[in-house]
């Protein structure tokens, strides 16, 4: 089973320490060396391609699966293809792609004004011409948003320099901090936000249903990072709670929805030296609700509070598994 990952570029770094971090790290014998193993999952080789290449190559067949930029996987994509998204977001590789106008046009500040500049332009009898490695997304957004008139121009790379060498008026383009922009005096403008994007895993929905041994070895893959992902949202808390029985600090934790976890508490025995009915009380929360977790706690009676990540949350089945062959 075959994954492309990026061997450059944004996500080069980010995709490494994900998988590392889902417990299924690439084991790579020299950086020149294109192909690598996970040793975690035996009879997965690890493909390094260029960003641009990796839609391609899973659609083609010669990966199974890849981790893209959701943008450049909705760009590239052919339709009608084999390949689908398994799943969507893999909390990194966050970023929008924009478009970019010269910090000079003082009295461009939102698409409406870029439509009516590319109406001025047209009367001048020429076009509004936009730089970009996204023509696809660029295009349709343009043509829904009312903006007609203007001619795309390719680069493959520092779009942000186009316009002070002057084969673009305007860019299309990631951003993230919007440093690259603002360093080569561009803004942003209002309504000019084409899609926000991160990094995302797909298939090549065919190959895998065709290969049972393959789409074991996926499933087991796409397991551990969902569980992975999952885990990321909660904490475990664990309080310790005076009580005569386990059904007893049960019920007072119960009491409190913002405590009773994703099934309820596991209480277990705490042996005191004072010989007092002491109970720890686990449950697993959301990690947004921890503050108002702790006060309850609290109220409950509870004290020597201990919080952890998780790892992993594995829930009975896992959802992006009946992706990875379109299902
Ligand atoms: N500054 C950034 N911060 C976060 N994510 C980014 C950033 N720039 C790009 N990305 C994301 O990373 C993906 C890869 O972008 P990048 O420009 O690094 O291409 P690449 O991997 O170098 O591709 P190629 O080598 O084919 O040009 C993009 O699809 C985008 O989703
Ligand atoms: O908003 P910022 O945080 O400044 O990030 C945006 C920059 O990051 C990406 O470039 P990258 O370094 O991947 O090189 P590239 O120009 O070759 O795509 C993107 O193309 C922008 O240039």
């Amino acid at each position: 089973m075959r994954l492309a990952i990026s061997s450059d570029g944004a996500l080069f770094e980010p995709t490494q320490a994900f998988l590392r971090s889902c417990g299924i790290g690439v084991s790579r014998s020299n950086p020149r060396r294109y192909i690598a193993d996970i040793p975690a999952l035996p009879g997965v080789t690890v493909m390094f391609q260029r960003g641009a290449d990796i839609t391609p190559k899973v659609e083609e067949g010669s990966a199974d699966l890849g981790v893209v930029g959701l943008d450049r996987y909705l760009e590239m994509s052919s339709e009608g293809a084999d390949s689908g998204v398994v799943i969507d977001d893999l909390d990194f590789g966050r970023c929008e792609l924009v478009l970019g106008v010269p910090d000079s046009w003082v009295d461009v500040v939102s698409l409406a004004d870029l439509a009516d500049l590319s109406m001025e332009f047209r009367q001048q009898g020429r076009d509004l011409r936009i730089v970009t490695k996204y023509p696809r997304l660029v295009e349709r957004f343009l043509l829904r948003s009312g903006i007609n008139l203007f001619s795309l121009v390719h680069s493959s790379g520092t779009l942000e320099a186009a316009v002070a060498m002057g084969f673009a008026d305007i860019i299309a383009d990631v951003s993230e901090s919007g440093t690259t922009m603002r360093e080569n005096r561009l803004k942003t403008i209002s309504g000019g936000t084409i899609i926000s994007s991160q990094a995302c895993l797909i298939s090549n929905q065919r190959l895998l249903s065709a290969d049972s041994a393959k789409l074991d070895r996926a499933k087991r893959l796409v397991d551990v990072m969902e569980g992975h992902l999952r885990s990321r949202s909660y904490y475990s808390v664990t309080a310790n709670m005076r009580g005569e029985t386990p059904e007893d600090v049960a019920r007072q934790v119960l009491e409190h929805t913002e405590i009773s976890g994703l099934r309820g508490p596991t209480i277990a025995k705490v042996y005191s030296q004072d010989g007092v009915g002491w109970y720890a009380a686990t449950v697993i929360i959301r990690k947004r609700n921890l503050a108002d977790a702790v006060d309850r706690l609290r109220q409950a009676g509870g004290t020597s509070v201990t919080v952890s990540d998780l790892n992993y949350v594995f829930n009975s089945n896992c959802e992006a598994q009946d992706r990875l062959t379109g299902g």
